[in-house]
């Protein structure tokens, strides 16, 4: 049984009484710079020159520094660009400013486990990554729950990292829902594969083949797109409360052994076969080396691959529907319809 924390686990004056650079203010930067601010601990946000996301770190009452001038400030550093910029702003601007004793924080062990950041003996390196998109992290926070983090310590220079590690869960809101002890190389390998298995590639190319297929058959975008999208969340939202047999509790008979008959028809042996292929590639780097030599390159595959990802038809048919829903109200005010911006 994994080793679980909560609440009455950690000791939030650890972090409290810490001086916490937030490098980057995007998904999650936002969310743990601001959770940990309304936990009552003295947050910084470090930023490139020029950086577009100044002026909503500032809206939001940080105060901003460079990336350099935070990280000297700081006793505890936290990572949260995007992890193909981490490498880059870790040798150039974070590794000349870090003291002894410091902590370095992640969301996740991408660079620790593939070894572009390599942290000299004297600091702390810890990771905790929430189970869930930045913006949940802030909502739930705001909401007084919190999103499931995973926590690990790869080295503990000063005999306080663990906890450290859960005093900073503790004041992101993580341990308000549960924490889970694992290493920086379980968490990272398991997360690669459940967002691209899963999560976002499984996911996302099932509704693509779904909606294609439905509409290829004649059937109105509209309605494919409310039976292959919209109504994933509600089913999502059953499996979440209580597995996928709750899911199947509520549905009809006529579609519970539909899923019995056909999902195994349609997910068949061969997906697994698949899914065990990219694993091995996670595992043996060769995913890691692709994403880090095409991102400096320019990332011509990912740009292509972003925009052909854009262009599918649901997309728009989703953009008309969604602005007749009565009952979405969008949240994330960052996030801008029909374009990559984040
Ligand atoms: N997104 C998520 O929900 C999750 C992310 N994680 C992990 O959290 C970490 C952060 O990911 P995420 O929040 O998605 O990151 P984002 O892409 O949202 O980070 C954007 C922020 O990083 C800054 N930034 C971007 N490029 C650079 C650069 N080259 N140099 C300096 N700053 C830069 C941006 O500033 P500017 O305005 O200047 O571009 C912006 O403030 C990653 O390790 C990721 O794997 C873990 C769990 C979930
Ligand atoms: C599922 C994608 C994720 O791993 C996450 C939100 O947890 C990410 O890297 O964004
Ligand atoms: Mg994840
Ligand atoms: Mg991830």
């Amino acid at each position: 049984m994994a080793e679980l924390f909560y609440d009455d686990d950690a000791d939030l004056s650890i972090i409290a009484g810490r001086k916490v650079a937030v490098i980057g203010y995007g998904s999650q930067g936002h969310a743990h710079a601001l959770n940990l601010r309304d936990s009552g601990v003295d947050v910084r946000v470090g930023l490139r020159e020029g950086s577009s996301s100044r002026a909503k770190a500032e809206d939001a009452g940080l105060q901003v520094l460079t990336v350099a001038a935070a990280t000297a400030w700081a006793d505890v550093v936290v990572i949260l660009a995007p992890d193909q910029a981490q490498r880059h702003l870790y040798a150039n601007d974070i590794a000349p400013n870090l003291a002894a004793g410091s902590a370095l924080v992640f969301a996740h062990g991408f660079n620790i486990r593939f070894g572009y950041i390599t942290p000299p003996d004297g600091v702390d390196v810890v990771m905790i990554a929430p189970k869930g998109p930045g913006h949940l992290v802030r909502r739930e926070y705001v909401d007084g729950r919190g999103v499931p983090v995973i926590v690990a310590v790869e080295q503990d220079a000063t005999g306080n990292a663990w906890a450290l590690a859960l005093s900073y869960a503790k004041a992101i809101g993580g341990l308000r829902a549960a924490g889970i002890k694992t290493t920086f190389t379980e968490e990272t390998e398991s997360d690669l594969f459940g967002e691209q298995a899963v999560l976002c590639g499984g996911v996302s190319q099932l509704i693509q083949y779904g909606f294609e297929t439905l509409t290829e058959a004649g059937y109105q975008p509209e309605v494919a797109y409310f039976e292959v999208l919209h109504e994933l969340k509600l089913i999502v939202d059953l499996i979440n409360e209580g597995g996928i047999a709750k899911q199947r509790w509520s549905v009809s008979d006529t579609a519970e052994y539909g899923d019995y008959v056909s999902g195994p028809r349609v997910i068949d042996p061969s997906v697994k076969e698949n899914m065990k292929a990219v694993l091995a590639d996670i595992q043996n780097g060769a995913f890691a080396k692709r994403f880090i030599d095409d991102q400096d390159a320019g990332a011509p595959e990912f740009t292509a691959l972003r925009a052909k990802g854009e262009a599918h038809p649901i997309e728009a048919v989703g953009r008309r529907l969604r602005k007749l829903f009565a009952w979405v109200k969008p949240t994330d005010s960052d996030f801008v319809e029909g374009s990559a911006a984040r």
